[in-house]
């Protein structure tokens, strides 16, 4: 089974000090359970709205061996309201406080370098930015903390990015730009690097399979892959479920089949039940190697 690190330069749960700083190791696919608190998120807006509904998540998910807990303030999807940077810290920095010290690592999905700051200041590990850190600023925050980032590709904004995207060879382009992205973050002092290749942003449903399809491709690079397709779209457009907070089976579907081709996380809304799908599954191939 394929061995997986990430580096911090501040303490974290679980981790050894090594000369490079501090390494959590990982072996299989781990799970990113979802927290967003939200009122509009496009599957979930408003269940962990209060303090109290998202520790109990959290507390849920962490009890059933999820690996990290990605805290949200902000919706992403296509034409979302956008939110000012107060907002989302008045959504977010209650539930990173309450969790820090827990012994689960934390990750915030912002776009806002001054929400990341603030965030790892209050005891996040991890900065998921679904623009790939295109913000020089967010870079700059990720290196003066030591923190971990996800360099998630999104073709375009999120309110353009389903309009009409368009790409030569959508493998090719988008994995050359996640190793580009990625070394060019470690250069300017990000200690390590998730690869997320966006799927649902700026893709169409056949972009998204080719990504998905070409995961070993991208998880054989230095870079552990973080692979999320919770609830999203394409899972209607496969197994016709238009109500996304009925695509959980499709989503372990594909990240079943996402940590067999080496990716070394999964982002999952229905994230227990993903624990528990993927230690089966490793045993099962533990058992055909
Ligand atoms: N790294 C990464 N982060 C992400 N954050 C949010 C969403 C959208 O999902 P969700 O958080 O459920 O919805 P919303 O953005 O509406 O809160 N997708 C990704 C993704 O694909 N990769």
């Amino acid at each position: 089974m394929t061995e997986h690190c990430l580096l911090f330069r501040f303490p974290v749960p679980s981790s050894t000090r090594t000369p490079e700083g501090w390494a959590v190791n990982w072996q299989g696919c781990a799970v990113m359970g979802i927290l967003n608190a939200t009122p509009d998120s496009f599957s979930d807006g408003g269940q962990h709205l209060s303090l109290e509904a998202a520790l109990h998540s959290a507390q849920q998910m962490q009890q059933r061996g999820v690996f990290m807990l990605d805290i949200g303030g902000e919706s992403t999807r296509p034409n979302a309201e956008p939110v000012e940077a107060a907002t989302e810290l008045d959504r977010i920095l209650p539930l990173i406080r309450a969790l820090k010290g827990a012994g689960v690592l934390l990750s915030v999905d912002t776009m806002k370098p001054e929400v990341a700051a603030e965030a790892l200041k209050a005891g996040a590990h991890l900065v998921n930015d679904v623009t790939g850190l295109r913000d020089p600023a967010m870079v700059r925050v990720c290196a003066e903390a030591g923190a971990a980032a996800c360099i998630m590709h999104m073709q375009g904004e999120p309110r353009t990015m389903q309009k009409n995207p368009v790409y030569t060879d959508v493998v090719a382009e988008v994995h050359s730009y996640l190793h580009s992205r990625a070394a060019e973050v470690k250069a300017a002092g990000v200690p390590s690097v998730l690869l997320d290749a966006g799927i649902g942003f700026g893709k169409t449903l056949e972009h998204n399979l080719a990504l998905l399809r070409a995961t070993a491709e991208l998880s054989a690079g230095p870079d552990p892959v973080l692979v999320a397709a919770s609830r999203k779209r394409l899972i209607d457009y496969l197994a016709g479920v238009p109500e996304a907070a009925e695509r959980d089976a499709g989503s372990l579907a594909l990240h079943l089949d996402a940590a067999r081709r080496g990716a070394a996380m999964v982002r999952a809304h229905a994230a227990a039940e993903h624990v528990q799908a993927l230690r089966v599954q490793e045993k099962l191939l533990k058992v055909d190697d």
